[in-house]
């Protein structure tokens, strides 16, 4: 996508083709700084700090990181501690298993010699997979933003998103959103209700990504979304995930949850775009997700910029704190699955279309 009209992903090769560029996005949307990976503690602390986060992009972040790895040490014992180093970064979304399990996959079997090179080569494809797929989420769900208009007659449609599941999360495009930005590109009128998902405010990065794009758009507390359902100011919801689980339940950024179930109460629909590599088979539900603790001084503070553009991080309170990263969506809050496979409908849809 475009920052100040430069087209630009969110990950990329730098010029000596042995290491990787970044936004730093602890310091989005306030300042745009890029940062270059160029080792296995590099990607693994840019993972476990979120300088690059989102389910999509830290597996991407990853995959580089193990070829990081093997340039240093292509044997069999540094392929597996390499492994399990960028493993232990961030436990919930599979994308990082899945990624670290494909790229070891697929130079195990190389000569170690071949292996560094074999890894940086996949994690390239990776990388474009993603966007490919991210481009079918978009088409897939293009068609039911597009119902939602042609029902409301030429009004905006308005479309709550929770978290950041924008091509900040993703290598290009990103899931929730590739289908707002195709909407938008098609001329399809548009108002987005953009959650400000504490305790990180993802929800600033959307906005970023928005106003970039031009798709109009509001930030809202956290709480508000509730009462907007309620006054009939949303049409549907659509949220990025971090892990579907077998039976179809969704695991997303905290706060997920409860705009599922004002949607239910509600009758407003509610989507999950998930590309392929965020399908887990192996994870039976929800339940069985590991869900993240981060600190709990992301909650006691808050981080921003005051008028002169200095960055500040502003105290709430000194009391204990408790920070779950991530809640579960049971798959009966769930209208649909907006996929690289076309919009999916349920667990065993799902498992048709997605377990290979
Ligand atoms: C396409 S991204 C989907 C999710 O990864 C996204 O909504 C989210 O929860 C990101 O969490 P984060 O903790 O910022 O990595």
């Amino acid at each position: 996508m475009n920052i100040d009209g430069t087209a630009t992903r969110s990950i990329w090769v730098e010029a000596d083709g042995r290491s990787v560029g970044i936004f730093d996005q602890r310091l989005l949307p306030w300042a745009l700084e890029r940062m270059v990976l160029r080792s296995v503690e590099d990607a693994a602390v840019a993972i476990a700090d979120m300088a690059t986060r989102g389910a999509p992009l830290i597996g991407a972040v990853a995959a580089y990181g193990l070829a990081f790895g093997l340039y240093e040490d292509a044997s069999d014992a540094a392929l597996d501690a390499v492994h399990a180093r960028l493993l232990r970064t961030r436990p919930t979304a599979v994308n990082l298993r899945w990624a670290l399990d494909r790229i070891g996959d697929a130079v195990r079997p190389l000569a170690p010699s071949d292996r560094a090179a074999a890894a940086f080569a996949e994690a390239g494809r990776i990388c474009d997979e993603d966007v490919a797929m991210n481009r079918a989420i978009g088409a897939a769900g293009l068609p039911i933003i597009r119902a939602l208009a042609e029902r409301k007659g030429g009004k905006p449609v308005n479309i709550l998103t929770h978290c950041n599941a924008g091509w900040l999360a993703t290598v290009d495009w990103g899931t929730a959103t590739a289908p707002l930005y195709m909407a938008h590109d098609a001329g399809i009128p548009l108002h987005i209700w953009v959650d400000e998902t504490r305790p990180r405010n993802q929800g600033a990065l959307t906005t970023f990504e928005l106003a970039q794009h031009g798709v109009p758009h509001s930030y809202i507390v956290d709480n508000a979304g509730g009462l907007l359902m309620q006054q009939g100011l949303v049409d549907m919801v659509i949220v990025g995930t971090d892990r579907v689980a077998a039976n179809g339940d969704v695991c997303n950024k905290i706060g997920t949850y409860l705009k599922a179930l004002a949607a239910k109460e509600h009758g407003v629909p509610f989507y999950v775009a998930l590309p392929s590599s965020t399908y887990d088979p192996a994870t039976p539900d929800g339940a069985s997700v590991p869900i993240e603790q981060r600190s709990a001084d992301e909650v006691r503070f808050v981080s921003g910029t005051d008028e002169a553009g200095r960055l500040a991080a502003i105290r709430l309170t000194g009391s204990p704190a408790y920070n779950p990263a991530f809640d579960i969506t049971p798959a009966t809050l769930v209208t649909g699955y907006v996929t690289d496979y076309g919009l999916l409908t349920d667990a065993a849809d799902l498992r048709r279309s997605m377990a290979t």
